[in-house]
């Protein structure tokens, strides 16, 4: 199993190539079983979550095909990939494929939509909670769909189509956004979302959508209406930066010093994490292309926050900026309110010589003058990526274990750092 190595105590300095974003790519490529045409995704980032899916949708018979390795000499790892789902040869989506990641349960919507029929294992995907599934079943059901779980499978039903129909969520979901509206696009006549989530990765499958002729309005604000049509055809889309990426490194930067430009991405998706960011006394300046972070001296000031859904701040930086707050000049509060159990980072960072108590869905974090290295276990994505950001400004040497986790949602995470001055290798095996 690899390990990542950090010696701590450089800033960051230089340029960091921001990659997709994973969490839009992953429902781009699911939309391509929608249509028997081609959809051609650029950007798309080369991580162990992209790869998995497409072993998943290679199962249901989609075509796949790499283009370029690199778009651009200077530019980050991204391909541009053909997805060509001519026929649909399985509808059904095995444990065995499914269980290894949340996003692989997506594909029950489109295959309903487009087949009549989709019977999805019940996902995986970071343990951060229990993470049901409800919200998707319900909101199909209000699409005409008949579901059963069995063994641990939704089986879903429509043989003769969707039909649209309106499904208010009673709690904001991502991914049920996601489903019902990939599934909503082929269903006759108008579906109406009600507190849909408006995350950018929503708004970048809208838009990917409407280019293969999906009539849809509202997307990025709570209420998404679609109005069904009969077929989708191919179309070529260019997958959103990665917000978490971005904010992953910025925060690094805040915690090393240094001046960091972060390069193909926008300060305009993730707006209140760069704003808590610029409390903690760093400075965000957006430019041409992309956002330059940068802090030179002085210390880390604390700052509270609250997870939220878009446009709040993210649970997915939670981690992250728990590791930054390790650091701080005083006390900071930082509570979860999307995940139950998404608190793992806490005792690992310990290891370090953090500071932390949990009380309910909330920690507090005195910040510590120093912290030193040690050996620590990634436990899910963002919390690995925590451990890392810690790592960096560490004296001494950090080992973190199970770097898959990493893998799934970091692109050449070693190479970006290393490449601004930082003491990051990875140990194989
Ligand atoms: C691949 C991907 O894009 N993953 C992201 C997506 O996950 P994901 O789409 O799984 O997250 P959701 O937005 O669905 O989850 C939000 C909350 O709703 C709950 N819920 C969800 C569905 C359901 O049927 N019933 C239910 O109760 C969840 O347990 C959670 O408490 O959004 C999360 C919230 O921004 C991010 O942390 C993940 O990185
Ligand atoms: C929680 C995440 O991923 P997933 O939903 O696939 O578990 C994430 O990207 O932080």
């Amino acid at each position: 199993m690899d390990r990542i190595r950090i010696v701590g105590g450089n800033p960051l300095n230089g340029v960091i190539p921001i990659s997709g974003a994973k969490n839009a790519a992953l429902p781009l490529m699911i939309a391509s079983l929608l249509t028997d045409d081609t959809l051609t995704l650029e950007n798309l980032p080369h991580l162990a979550d992209v790869e998995q899916l497409q072993r998943i949708l290679g199962n249901h018979g989609v075509d796949i095909a790499v283009v370029g390795r690199r778009e651009r000499q200077d530019s980050a790892y991204a391909r541009t990939v053909h997805f060509t789902a001519r026929t649909i040869v399985d509808t059904t989506a095995p444990y065995e494929l499914v269980s290894k990641m949340r996003a692989s349960f997506w594909v029950i919507g489109p295959l309903l939509a487009r087949m009549g029929e989709a019977k999805v294992s019940l996902p995986g995907g970071c343990a951060i909670g229990t993470r049901p599934v409800d919200l998707f079943i319900e909101g199909l059901q209000h699409l005409g769909a008949e579901i059963t779980i069995e063994n641990g499978y939704v089986d879903a039903r429509a043989p003769k189509g969707l039909i649209g129909g309106r499904y208010v969520f009673p709690k904001v979901s991502v991914g049920a956004t996601h489903v019902m509206l990939m599934a909503a696009t082929l269903a006759k006549g108008q579906t109406v979302i009600d507190n849909a989530a408006r995350e950018p990765e929503v708004v970048d499958l809208a838009n990917c959508l409407i280019a293969m002729g999906a009539k849809i309005s509202g997307a990025g604000t709570s209420t998404i209406t679609i109005d069904g049509v009969a077929s989708l055809s191919g179309a070529r889309h260019r997958v959103l930066p990665d917000r978490i990426e971005t904010g992953t490194y910025a925060m690094a930067v805040a915690m090393t010093g240094g001046d960091v430009l972060l390069e193909n991405t926008s300060d305009t998706l993730l707006e209140s994490a760069l704003l808590a960011l610029s409390r903690t006394g760093a400075e965000i300046i957006p430019e041409q292309g992309g956002i330059r972070v940068r802090r030179n001296g002085g210390d880390i000031l604390p700052v509270d926050i609250t997870t939220d859904p878009f446009p709040g701040f993210p649970t997915d930086l939670q981690a992250q900026f728990m590791g930054l707050m390790t650091r701080a000049n005083g006390i900071s509060h930082i509570t979860e309110t999307i995940f139950e159990n998404r608190f793992m980072h806490v005792q690992e960072l310990a290891r370090l010589g953090a500071k932390i108590s949990l009380s309910g869905q909330t920690a507090t974090v005195t910040g510590v003058p120093v912290l030193r290295g040690a050996p620590v276990m990634a436990t899910d994505l963002r919390a690995s990526v925590s451990l890392v950001i810690a790592g960096l400004a560490a004296e001494g040497e950090t080992v973190v274990n199970r770097v898959y986790h990493l893998d799934r949602g970091f692109e050449r995470l070693e190479e970006k750092l290393t490449n601004c001055g930082a003491v990051v290798e990875r140990i194989s095996g």
